[in-house]
């Protein structure tokens, strides 16, 4: 328990970092309060095991899904299994993320997305089980406050671009994604302006 709190706190320098590299590249100089209660109001820790299975084929392991959350910051054992879906083949290819020693894996979430009004692209992407070796991966998901609205950014929509996203609740966004099965990156609809 002590560990994952420690945990936590070391990783919000890293995530705050993360998030103000890429909060600059869509015109957003200082991530104040405000920004700071829509990027990572909320913190959740999971974690996941995935039991060693003779058949992994036969098992449903995560199904496809993107993150609804601004980032999502993965610590993986050495073990392996998640793959991330290559966008605009014609052929549904996935792509092995090996685990590397000390290395975390950050994946842009919906959330980012919306804010970004595209710019960024959430990641769509699935975990399987091993045939010999259990595996734990270690999520932090980013999340909005519940309250919070998301939207493209003002400063992402002031050159006059078209917004492709109204805003929502996150705590809605939250309930239409986990009131359904995951099904690759249909959630995201939810924001969509329909015009
Ligand atoms: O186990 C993994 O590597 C990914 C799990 C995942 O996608 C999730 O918890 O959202
Ligand atoms: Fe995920």
């Amino acid at each position: 328990m002590h560990e994952a709190i420690e945990y936590m706190k070391r990783a919000e320098i890293v995530i705050k970092r993360l998030l103000q590299v890429l909060l600059d590249k869509l015109n957003v100089k200082e991530i104040d309060k405000e920004n700071e209660h829509m990027l990572m109001g909320a913190m959740r820790l999971n974690f996941n095991y995935y039991p060693k299975c003779p058949n992994p084929e036969l098992t449903a392991g995560v199904g496809r899904h993107s993150d609804i959350s601004t980032i999502t910051v993965l610590l993986q054992d050495d073990s392996g299994g998640l793959f991330v879906h290559r966008e605009g083949d014609i052929t549904d290819s996935w792509i092995h993320v090996p685990p590397v020693n000390g290395a975390l894996v950050i994946n842009v979430g919906d959330v980012l997305q919306i804010m970004s009004n595209d710019l960024y692209k959430s990641v769509e992407h699935r975990a399987v089980p091993n045939r010999n070796t259990s595996r734990i991966s270690i999520p932090i998901f980013v999340n909005p406050e519940p309250q919070a609205l998301i939207g493209p950014l003002p400063q992402v929509l002031e050159s006059g671009e078209r917004p492709i996203y109204k805003q929502v609740k996150y705590s809605d966004y939250f309930s239409h994604f986990f009131s359904k099965p995951h099904d690759g990156k249909k959630a995201i609809e939810f924001a969509k302006l329909h015009v």
